[in-house]
């Protein structure tokens, strides 16, 4: 795949996924040409009609806020210091996504996929994130309402394959999200942002600025506050809002390790930089799904990315070992 610097973008473009699960050739093609468009140009965009529906948002919103509600000791008993995999729940200021920050003012409760059928007695006690999630006991009802949005994921995975002129099953078999979930690096974190106020310091925002680890990122925002922005080619930061009815689709460094590329270079798949701060005077919640592919998969470019002019910028790491590193650089210190 060829590629030349895109013009800095000034906004996130909007792609309809009404027809994500056509047979029609010249439809699908569509689909992915935008897709493959925003990839190259922004590393971000919004998704409408992605069957999500509300309630469950709703839902899974009302748990949250029970959830960070609870006193600190109850939440404390969870931490995720205390789990082998640094799953659970991370206090205000206990971690750090941008390494010349002090640390990100959010609070955190983050688990691995498990598989939900098999819920009561987790499986997945092998692996580089080897452990069970630590569930709160305070709520039942919370691992019930972040189970979702995962279904959207599987649907994107071809298209994004189709983007990369790889066959669209090429991923198929580096991410098992269906029974077979022992190995999947996807993680999801519920996040609660306090609001900040009068002047700034850049180094303690919610969250400090920073790429997502993964293949890419579904992300949930709270309707009606801002706080999310993405780092342009001119080094400008874009706001990207929360827009009614939308999810928030971004590229992690898995597919720009794939690609062969870095958030710095030229780009063919961008791992954009992004980071939240929460100046809307209230509190702000979000989620983000982080799909990762299994442990094991290797990430190695992928062949249409590399060539004997552009030589492949990274070693190769296996998936397990790249977001294992990148959750100890961000909480384990
Ligand atoms: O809360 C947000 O809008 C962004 C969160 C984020 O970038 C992350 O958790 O990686
Ligand atoms: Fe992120």
């Amino acid at each position: 795949m060829s590629n030349s610097q895109p013009e800095p973008f000034k906004a996130i473009p909007v792609i309809d996924l009404v027809n994500i699960s056509s047979t029609d050739p010249v439809v699908r093609r569509g689909l992915v040409e935008e897709i493959k468009h925003a990839c190259m140009e922004v590393g971000f965009f919004y998704v409408k009609n992605h069957g999500i529906p509300e309630e469950i948002m709703g839902a899974t919103l009302a748990q949250m806020v029970r959830f960070f509600d609870l006193p600190l000791d109850q939440k404390m008993e969870i931490e995720n210091k205390k789990s082998p995999n640094l799953m659970g729940y991370s206090p205000i200021l206990s971690g750090n996504n941008d390494p010349n920050g002090e640390g990100d003012l959010q609070e955190g409760f983050e688990f691995k996929f498990e598989a939900f059928e098999n819920a009561v007695k987790p499986q997945d006690d092998e692996g580089i994130l080897a452990g069970a999630n630590p569930w709160p006991k305070e709520l039942p009802e919370f691992r019930q309402a972040a189970h979702r949005a995962l279904e959207l994921g599987r649907k994107l995975f071809p298209l994004f394959a189709l983007a990369l002129d790889l066959p669209e099953e090429f991923f198929v078999d580096k991410m098992h999200l269906s029974t077979q979930t022992k190995h999947s690096a996807a993680l999801m974190r519920l996040l609660h942002y306090p609001p900040q106020f009068g002047e700034i310091d850049n180094r303690v925002i919610g969250i400090g600025a920073h790429t997502d680890w993964e293949c890419f990122t579904i992300l949930w925002q709270q309707p009606g506050i801002q706080a999310l922005q993405v780092l342009n080619s001119s080094k400008e930061w874009i706001d990207a809002p929360s827009i009614e009815g939308t999810l928030v689709i971004n590229l992690g460094d898995e597919l720009a390790r794939w690609t062969s590329n870095s958030a710095y270079a030229d780009d063919v798949f961008t791992s954009t930089i992004h980071r939240a701060i929460n100046r809307s005077g209230v509190r702000r919640y979000s989620i983000p799904l982080f799909f990762g592919t299994d442990y094991d998969v290797r990430l190695e470019p992928i062949p249409s990315c590399v060539s004997t002019d552009r030589p492949p910028r990274y070693e190769v790491i296996t998936a397990g070992e790249y977001i294992k590193g990148r959750l100890q650089a961000t909480y384990g210190h």
